[in-house]
């Protein structure tokens, strides 16, 4: 079944040859990676590459996505959307040449997972108006994971999740099988204001409920048309900051010239809410799971409003393979484990690491209940 493409998106023509782009979005934790994981394993989808972005320095979602080969790429400069002209621009720069080169074989589709702090603006317009992008990708939809039991929450604090709804040409509802009738009613009612246009497909278990992958793809050219006027201006606001970067950076080598300082592009405004920020706790010796458990438990009670998102990769007494830990505000996932330790990157020392993605709750408050029950003192480490 072919999804509809909704008012206002004019469907891509079948001459378009241009790389069809999906940006999955949504906000922390909503189920971004286990959803990419279901359509990594759908037919027809060997040939997506995915790029991947994640808040903080310690990344863990390439380590937990199920795709091993050179068409998963780790953009680990930053928030994609604060980032947007290196880091995304040059990913898909250098696919586009190694396919042409015959170095990764032909790319059929890139699957975007942007951060759960990530605007989509700045993405859709690099997509849109990049000319060496544009020329060849097509923004194929915004594909927007809508966590059921948080969104309520998040919708009401954080301009980033408002902004991934009202921009979505799909709302994917994830963990429909943790919420009960009600909660999905009310949640799909407040969607409706925010997105009129957008289809809302249920989730459970990270796999959509209807429509199978072809829900999720053909959305059509991305248009504001169809969406709430906030759309447009949006984009509009991505367009004059672009221009403004531009102008300033033409100006700048002239200045240079004259022997005075170059001159500096005015203050973007803020992308990201100042209350919000991250920090990784590692423990350099094999954790006790029960004592460490215990602390994470606390936390999460304690503190669970102000936690965002936690993730963690864990070296526990007894067990060969790296634990995952995951959690969203006072929800503690079932853990899970990785297949075995990275030979690269920072976890390559087998050390656990927890990152934590918080509002206004400092790392002291965090570093004291691990101390006392965890069996022994944290280290920190720059996040
Ligand atoms: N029960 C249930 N759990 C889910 C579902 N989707 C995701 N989860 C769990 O929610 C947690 C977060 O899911 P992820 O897929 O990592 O979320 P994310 O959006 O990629 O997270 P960030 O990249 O940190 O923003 C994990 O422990 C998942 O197993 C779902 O539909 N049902």
């Amino acid at each position: 079944m072919a999804a509809d493409v909704p008012a206002g998106s004019a469907p891509a023509s079948a001459a378009d040859r241009r790389i069809p782009v999906t940006v999955l979005t949504g906000f922390l934790g909503a189920g971004k990676t286990t959803l990419l994981n279901w359509l990594l394993a759908q037919p027809g989808l060997d040939s997506a590459a995915v790029l991947i972005n994640e808040f903080g320095e310690v990344g863990v979602d390439h380590l937990l996505v199920e795709k091993v080969d050179d068409t998963l790429v780790l953009l680990d400069s930053g928030c994609i959307c604060c980032s947007v002209q290196g880091d995304l621009v040059r990913a898909l720069k250098n696919l586009f040449m190694r396919a042409l080169r015959r170095e990764i074989p032909p790319v059929g589709r890139v699957l975007i997972e942007t951060t759960g702090l990530a605007d989509p603006a700045p993405v859709i317009h690099t997509l849109m108006e990049e000319p060496f992008i544009a020329e060849r990708y097509r923004c194929d939809g915004v594909v927007t994971a809508v966590d059921t039991t948080h969104a309520l929450d998040q919708l009401g604090a954080q301009r980033e999740a408002v902004r991934q709804v009202a921009m979505a040409d799909r709302l994917l509802l994830t963990k429909c099988d943790l919420a009960d009738d009600d909660a999905r009613a009310t949640l799909a009612a407040r969607l409706a204001e925010l997105n009129p246009g957008a289809p809302q497909i249920e989730v459970r278990q990270g796999v959509p409920a209807e429509g199978g992958v072809d829900a999720l793809f053909g959305c059509g050219l991305y248009s504001a048309a169809g969406k709430l006027p906030d759309v447009a201006a949006w984009l509009g606001e991505e367009r004059a900051r672009r221009l403004e970067a531009e102008r300033a950076a033409r100006s700048a080598p002239m200045a240079w010239r004259k022997g005075a300082p170059p001159a500096r592009p005015a203050a973007a405004p803020a992308r990201h809410d100042e209350g919000v920020s991250s920090y990784v706790i590692r423990f350099d010796e094999a954790l006790q799971w029960y004592g460490f458990s215990d602390a994470l438990g606390l936390i999460l009670q304690v503190y669970g409003e102000r936690i965002l998102r936690v993730k963690g990769v864990l070296n526990v007494e007894g067990d060969p393979l790296p634990r995952v830990v995951q959690c969203v505000q006072h929800v503690a996932y079932p853990p899970t484990s990785l297949p075995a330790w990275p030979q690269t990157g920072p976890l390559s020392d087998r050390r656990s690491r927890l990152v934590f993605i918080v509002r206004d709750l400092p790392r002291s408050e965090v570093e004291v209940i691990l101390a006392s029950l965890a069996g022994q003192a944290p280290s920190a480490e720059a996040a």
